[in-house]
């Protein structure tokens, strides 16, 4: 369907409305010091993250006493300086737990470094961009591990990347691209420290949380383990780690095929296909915004609809793209956001990857038969993308809408509850061996992408829609075109070879910009005129963060910088 509105009910595919994984004493303990927060200090810098984040001095019960005890105005509110005294006497700061790592395998110019690079000023660059490895390298302190009831931040065993600013703890899916990029940096054990990382929090949890936090132990993210690992073994042939990984993505493949994340669809010719969607097991506003959520579910009428709603927000998070008018029924009503609702092209194409990682992981350890059970899934689900997803008109695999709220039994799938409005992810399934070595689907592919409006001063664009949320237009900053490109690359057609080519100079040429007019880290920049690109202030690339640097430098690694190519728009 084209129009902008979904139809369905606004209840589609709710399983147990009940469905919660409790979180814990202190992380409600902390949303009600965020709420007294924002009461006292006002919204305008107010970050309630940071509040969550807080480590206890002393135990739980007596900060709570201690909070309880302060005098408050009608409104929540306390006067400034008592609340900054009372955080000050019982909190360490924000990320204080978080603590610097020098990471072992870190030298400044690698042996072999970008071989390809070799215009003077970008591969200055790209040894800055390598040297973040450095700042972004972190472990728990002792005390979480010592204390873990005083801490928000998980007892993590090694050291791992954050993606930097506000984000003070390790994410799943940013781990990837900071992972790629890591291996071209040659730092495989600081790579295999995080993999390590997120396979203990499948030990303990059943799957890799959405981030290492006691608030985040409700949701998973973009499942890309898999491919990690896939990436590591390719550049170290550690076959060790290949063999401890295996029972950790056998459950995690089983935590993303359980019954809230499954959904089962009868295709027009009547063959059933099983295929995966977000759902979060939470419905309540998510600590780290908690206040933002509340004031977004104030105009919802009644306690079942709140719960619904925080349920869709979470799961929208667990998605990794929070917020997008992807899920949104009505793009010019936040409450209306439907995740789980939705059968997403880019998470199907995620656990496809995974099934296809963890065939070949069992066949190189020589499991054969679960190699065997693991390519047969991964059959079924290419056949459910050709079905399901496929698009013949738009030559792009497009999301799938439910239309009643009955998602444990099979629906039956009709043509106009695929969304035809424009993602980057309608393109990922490109990233996987069965699409990309279809000359004939890349070939259709390639023109659409082509002319589909994503192509942008920065790469691609994550949607076309100007609606203010992060990750749409124009603030879309595209990971995922990086997938797109390798897609294109892996076809080995001359068009798609040439395409990836022009995406990534788009994306290098505009990070470099933004680095040289305003260093690493901001959090938004605006590239105003660039050249033959386009532009005027669409696109924000995120230089300095975690996961952009990771991009940077693959792309980088794959595509070079002759000494005579401009870099300046
Ligand atoms: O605090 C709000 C949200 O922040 C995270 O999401 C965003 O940052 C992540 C870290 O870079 C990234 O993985 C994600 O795609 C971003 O949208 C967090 O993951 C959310 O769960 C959280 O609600």
């Amino acid at each position: 369907m084209s129009a902008s509105r979904i139809a369905g009910s606004s209840h589609a595919c709710s399983l147990d409305p009940n469905l919660v994984k409790p979180s814990t004493p202190l992380v409600s303990f902390l949303e009600r010091v965020q709420e007294t927060a924002l009461a006292t200090l006002g919204n305008s810098t107010f970050d309630p993250k940071t509040y969550v984040d807080l480590p206890l001095k002393f135990n739980l019960t007596e900060t709570e006493q201690a909070f309880n005890k302060l005098a408050r105005s009608a409104n929540g509110s306390l006067p400034a300086n008592v609340l900054n005294g009372f955080i000050e006497r019982y909190f360490d700061g924000a990320g204080d737990d978080v603590v610097y790592h020098e990471p072992e395998d870190y030298v400044e110019e690698p042996e072999g470094f970008l071989p390809k690079v070799e215009h003077p000023e970008v591969r200055a660059w790209a040894l800055k961009v390598h040297s973040l490895w450095k700042n972004l390298s972190r472990r728990v302190s002792s005390g979480v591990k010592s204390h873990p009831h005083l801490h928000t931040l998980l007892p993590l065993p090694a050291s791992f990347v954050i993606p930097g600013s506000r984000f003070r703890e390790v994410y799943y899916w940013d781990s990837y691209w900071v992972i790629r990029g890591l291996l071209v940096s040659k730092m495989y054990k600081t790579a295999t420290a995080i993999v390590t990382n997120l396979i203990s929090l499948i030990e303990e949890y059943g799957f890799v949380l959405n981030g290492a936090r006691a608030y985040y132990t409700n949701r998973s993210q973009p499942p890309l383990l898999s491919s990690m690992i896939y990436e590591i073994y390719n550049s170290t042939g550690d076959i060790e780690l290949v063999k401890r990984s295996l029972p950790a993505l056998r459950k995690e493949y089983e935590f993303w095929n359980s019954d809230i994340h499954r959904v089962t669809i009868v295709d027009a010719q009547g063959c059933t296909h099983t295929l995966n969607r977000y759902y979060a097991m939470w419905n309540k506003p998510r600590p780290e915004s908690s206040v933002n959520d509340k004031a977004f579910a104030s105009k919802l009428l009644n306690v079942s609809k709140k719960q619904h709603f925080y349920r869709e927000v979470a799961s929208a998070a667990e998605s990794g793209w929070d917020f997008s008018t992807r899920w949104m029924r009505d793009p010019s009503d936040f409450t209306t956001l439907a995740t789980t609702a939705v059968i997403p092209v880019d998470l199907n194409a995620y656990i496809l990857g995974m099934e296809l990682n963890i065939a070949f992981f069992a066949e190189v350890t020589g499991d054969n038969s679960t190699a065997q059970h693991f390519l047969q899934l991964a059959d079924h689900r290419k056949k459910a993308f050709n079905s399901v997803f496929w698009n013949i008109n738009m030559k792009q695999w497009l999301d799938y809408w439910f239309t009643s709220s009955t998602c444990q039994e099979a629906q039956v799938w009709d043509a106009h509850q695929q969304n035809h409005n424009v993602f980057a992810s309608n393109f990922v399934p490109l990233w996987m061996e069965p699409f990309y070595s279809d000359s004939s689907v890349v070939g259709n592919v390639i023109g659409s992408l082509k002319t589909s409006g994503l192509l942008r001063v920065a790469g691609i664009a994550t949607s076309l829609k100007n609606s203010g949320q992060q990750w749409d237009f124009p603030n879309g900053w595209a990971p995922l075109q990086h997938m797109i490109v390798e897609g294109l690359v892996k076809s080995g057609l001359k068009e798609g070879a040439s395409l990836a080519e022009e995406i990534a100079r788009r994306w290098i040429t505009t990070n470099y910009i933004a680095f040289k007019k305003s260093g690493f880290m901001h959090e938004k920049y605006n590239v105003e005129n660039c050249g033959d690109f386009g532009g005027g202030g669409e696109y924000v690339p995120q230089t300095g963060f975690g996961w952009s640097n990771g991009v940077v430098l693959t792309l980088l690694e794959e595509f070079g910088w002759p000494r005579d190519q401009n870099i300046n728009c």
